[in-house]
């Protein structure tokens, strides 16, 4: 009988020196190195180039990296001009989609697919999603534009172009280790979407968009956004075990828990969770960290035992709460900090490229022939 791999789950299309995952021991590495430590000890920057040039790198290349990431952060005025004019009360993404596949109109490289041009456009891409994503969070709430600063880290600039003050050293470096956590996972949807596009030797900012439009969605990226949405209609941690009991007997999907991967645990759901809670503590157990816990535990009790548990966006809500950052800029910022994986795999693939062309098993007619329209019912 003919297989199919619906979702194309556990098939292997290529190799890859990036990021290892053992779903079922909740494992993930980045070039061998466990994500706890690239959260504890790394930056994003850090990982970043790690990941462009799939090796760790010397004090001097992180310096010259990061020099480069700051010389880039500012966008084109066109570009500004363009989330200016972008209507009110728009889904973030679809700005952001927008004004990256826009960037590419002002970027002179962006038709060259050499590694090197992919290297040096992945760097302006990293450093200026930021404050491209600032720009249209603050016009969407009708505030000017904040100029970036290069005496900040990346997640301290963000920051600051957000809110038009400077983070504290601990809100900077919550917000770094956030961005670490969420920038390269393997071959998830939106990465895959980059690469097969990329596989067609397109260029670049067509990669990038397609992989944004593909994070989108509320079965990946999007589910972050879902877990406040899903918090709000909880309302009081009392109320969540009746709420997650109906959503489950009427067969919905409970967001930002359950993995494709994941059987077990999400190693980053672990550290956010941790996060989460110091952020509750500060504030005297906040609601929100309460009714999160309490689906946490509703969820493993009725489904556990079905590889069903808190995923990355599960807690991350409730950390980027506290920075400021509202629910419908939970996904921009993933991808904030997904643009490293994306351009890195792009890379990496590149270097190795094959058309990327499954196949679908045929279950339509056969022997039919073309009816004139005007003997059609
Ligand atoms: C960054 C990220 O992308 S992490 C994922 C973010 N997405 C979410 O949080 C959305 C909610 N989760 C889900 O929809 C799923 O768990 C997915 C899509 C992420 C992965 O699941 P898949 O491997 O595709 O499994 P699939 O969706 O086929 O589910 C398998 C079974 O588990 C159930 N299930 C899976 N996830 C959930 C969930 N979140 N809530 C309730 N039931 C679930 C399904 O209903 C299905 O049950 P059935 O066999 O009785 O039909
Ligand atoms: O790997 C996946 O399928 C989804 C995910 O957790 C991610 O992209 O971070």
């Amino acid at each position: 009988m003919t297989q199919i791999a619906k979702g194309l789950e556990g098939v292997l299309f290529t190799e890859s020196k990036l990021t290892f995952i053992n779903g079922s021991e909740g494992i993930l590495t980045h070039l061998g190195i466990p994500i706890q430590e690239w959260a504890e000890k790394s930056t994003f920057e850090e990982l970043s180039l790690a990941l462009l040039d799939t090796e760790l790198p010397t004090a001097a290349e992180l310096a010259k990296f990061d020099a480069e990431l700051k010389a880039n952060r500012a966008i084109p005025r066109e570009v500004e001009d363009l989330i200016r004019n972008m209507p009110r009360g728009i889904n973030p993404m679809q700005a952001l989609r927008t004004a990256v596949s826009y960037l590419g109109l002002t970027d002179k490289e962006s038709e060259e697919v050499t590694p090197e041009a992919r290297r040096a456009i992945s760097i302006r891409l990293i450093a200026q999603f930021s404050t491209i994503i600032a720009a249209i969070n603050r016009v969407q709430e009708g505030q000017d534009i904040i100029a970036p600063r290069a005496d900040l880290t990346h997640a301290g600039n963000y920051l600051y172009m957000l809110n038009g003050k400077e983070p504290t050293p601990e809100q900077a470096r919550l917000f770094d280790i956030a961005l670490i956590l969420h920038a390269d996972h393997g071959m998830n949807a939106s990465t895959f979407t980059a690469i097969a596009t990329s596989s067609t030797i397109s260029d670049m900012y067509s990669c990038i968009v397609s992989a944004i439009g593909a994070l989108k969605g509320p079965l990946h990226g999007g589910a972050n956004e879902q877990v406040m949405v899903m918090l709000d209609e909880v309302g009081t941690p009392d109320n969540a075990v009746d709420y997650i009991t109906d959503k489950l007997n009427r067969k919905e999907k409970i967001m930002g828990v359950g993995h494709r991967v994941y059987k077990n645990f999400d190693p980053r759901s672990r550290v956010l969770r941790d996060y989460a809670a110091l952020v509750a503590d500060k504030e005297g157990k906040s609601n929100y960290y309460q009714i999160l816990e309490n689906i946490e535990k509703t969820v493993v009790d009725r489904i556990g035992d079905r590889g069903i548990y808190p995923n990355v966006d599960f807690y991350s809500g409730t950390v980027y709460a506290d920075l400021g950052i509202k629910k419908e800029y939970f996904t921009p910022i993933f991808a904030l900090a997904r643009i490293s994986g994306w351009c890195a795999s792009v890379i990496e693939y590149s270097q190795n490229n094959r058309l990327l062309r499954p196949d679908a098993y045929y279950i339509g007619k056969s022997n039919a022939h073309y009816v004139d329209l005007k003997d059609r019912q």
